[in-house]
């Protein structure tokens, strides 16, 4: 058991059964996020990774189970009050503003916090040279990457107690997927935010978690720590749609 481990998890679900509509995608699932800690949730195309954390964001219909987060029962928040309490949230889908530029989409990030707000942005900054190189173009001339961080940035300026990152990485090239998990190392190191991380990368992804979440046609089908996956499990989670554990 890890140092992360033994205290009480910061987020949890306990036996979540969620969907869209009539779908239903999550059955029962039991998930938990440790202060200080990286969970990878890994799974095949469709298991129901990124439904973990639409989930966790309030963005799904939720059937039966509970999430607590820093000790309260938030099953029934709705998504605004959950981002509010510390939530954050970057979808796999940019959540940028395109025709404004790079500085003006903080400047809208930072607006619940004006007092700290040139504090805050240079602290996105810090992170993200890149960023900063380009705060006086539009965000819609950014790359995916660059784009990919200014979204992490504006999350990042609403104070999260939690991250939640769905696929960081994806479509990116190799170099900007090497910064984007930098930034994530650091945000993790320096900012003490603990992560809940949904990548195809898996390489990348078990590098650097520090616990891994298998989800096999939404439900949880295993949880433990990254050295503890072989490359067996891996197949079986990738080419048969299952996991095996023995
Ligand atoms: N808004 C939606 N309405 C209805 N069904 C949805 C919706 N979003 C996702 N689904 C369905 O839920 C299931 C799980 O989707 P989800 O995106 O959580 O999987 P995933 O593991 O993240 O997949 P991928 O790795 O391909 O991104 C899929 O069958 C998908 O079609």
């Amino acid at each position: 058991m890890t140092q992360s481990e033994t205290k009480a998890p910061i987020l949890e679900l306990r036996a979540v059964t969620a969907g869209y509509g009539l779908i239903t995608v999550l059955n029962d699932v039991a998930v938990q996020l440790h202060p200080g800690e990286i969970l990878t949730i890994l799974g095949a195309n469709g298991s129901g990774k990124s439904t973990v954390l639409k989930t966790t964001a309030g963005l799904t219909r939720i059937l039966g189970g509970a999430i607590t987060f820093a000790g309260e029962d938030i099953t029934r928040w709705a998504a605004h009050r959950r981002a509010a309490s510390g939530i954050g949230y970057v979808p796999q889908n940019q959540n940028v503003f395109l025709d404004l530029t790079v500085a003006d989409n903080l400047k809208m990030g930072a607006f619940l916090r004006p007092k700290s707000f040139d504090r805050d942005v240079e602290e996105v900054y810090a992170l993200f040279p890149r960023i900063k190189e380009k705060r006086r173009v539009l965000a819609g001339t950014l790359s995916g990457g660059e784009r990919r961080m200014l979204s992490i940035g504006l999350t990042l300026l609403l104070k999260p107690k939690v991250l939640l990152l769905d696929e960081p990485s994806s479509d990116l090239a190799p170099t900007m997927v090497d910064s984007v998990f930098e930034a994530i190392a650091r945000i993790h190191r320096e900012l003490s935010i603990p992560i809940l991380l949904v990548e195809q990368n898996v390489n990348r992804a078990l590098a650097l978690a520090d616990r891994v979440c298998v989800l096999v046609r939404g439900k949880d089908a295993l949880d433990c720590k990254p050295a503890d996956i072989t490359t067996e499990d891996l197949h079986g989670l990738f080419i048969d749609g299952g996991v095996r554990t023995s």
